[in-house]
């Protein structure tokens, strides 16, 4: 599902590396954890994944894309199959969580009879079927997140990546919040979170992929420090 070969990423002006010689393969339905100390790489990863940047050297698969060979034109059908969660929510102030979620499936341009009916069962299913009138200062940190879970995955994505999801959020909420992302890989999507945060990388037992200055140096099953 997501194959990197020989990476590296130096940004403009960079003396260093950001990421050195990645080599990393997802399969479809993985749930994966990408941790290291902040500067190790680990946002910059991401972005690569998504295409908001370019690797200096290497190549990059995702949902049968070639990266190197995607037009700028051809970005949104990747994105299509790629949902995002970042850790500040980024939700739209004057919208309520209903039509937050509606607008991800209304610039995909779906029919509104199926907007009506997706809309409340992904609410429903990510515990917010009674706040779908409040707007988003009307909710818990952990509510906004379950919100913008909600809209990252609107559009059936094949892959959801999560950058800090659980950034601003307290250890119980923070335990809530990986609950339903399990939930959500457990019905297929292939789940890729870059976090910090030990506490549910050890809760969870699942791959974990280290880096350090660039490179990764750690890959496998288990809690954060494996
Ligand atoms: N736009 C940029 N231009 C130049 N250097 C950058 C840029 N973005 C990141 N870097 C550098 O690349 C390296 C990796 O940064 P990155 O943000 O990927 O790390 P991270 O592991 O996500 O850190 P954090 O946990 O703090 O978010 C760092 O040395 C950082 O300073």
């Amino acid at each position: 599902m997501i194959t990197l070969n020989n990476v590296s990423l130096i940004y403009e002006g960079g003396e260093e590396a950001a990421l050195k010689d990645i080599n990393l393969n997802v399969d479809k339905g993985e749930f994966l954890f990408i941790v290291g100390k902040s500067g190790a790489g680990k946002s910059s990863l991401l972005k690569l994944i998504l295409k908001e940047i370019s690797p200096t050297y290497g190549d990059i698969s995702v949902a049968g894309y070639d990266l190197n060979n995607l037009t700028n034109k051809q970005v949104p059908f990747l994105r299509r199959h790629v949902g995002v969660v970042f850790q500040d929510y980024r939700l739209l102030e004057n919208r309520t969580v209903y039509e937050n979620v509606a607008f991800a499936m209304e610039v995909m341009q779906h029919k509104p009879d199926k907007i009506h009916k997706r809309v409340p069962n992904v609410l429903k299913m990510v515990g917010l079927k009674d706040k779908a009138r409040k707007y988003p200062n009307q909710l818990s940190g952990g509510e906004q997140q379950r919100v913008a879970i909600a809209r990252s995955i609107i559009n059936n994505p094949k892959i959801l990546i999560c950058d800090e999801p659980t950034g601003n959020l307290d250890p119980h909420t923070s335990i809530g919040i990986m609950k339903l992302l399990h939930d959500i890989n457990r019905r297929g999507t292939t789940l890729l979170i870059a976090t910090h945060d030990k506490t549910i990388v050890d809760a969870m037992q699942r791959r974990v992929v280290l880096l350090k200055d660039g490179k990764i140096i750690g890959d496998r099953k288990g809690g954060y420090n494996n």
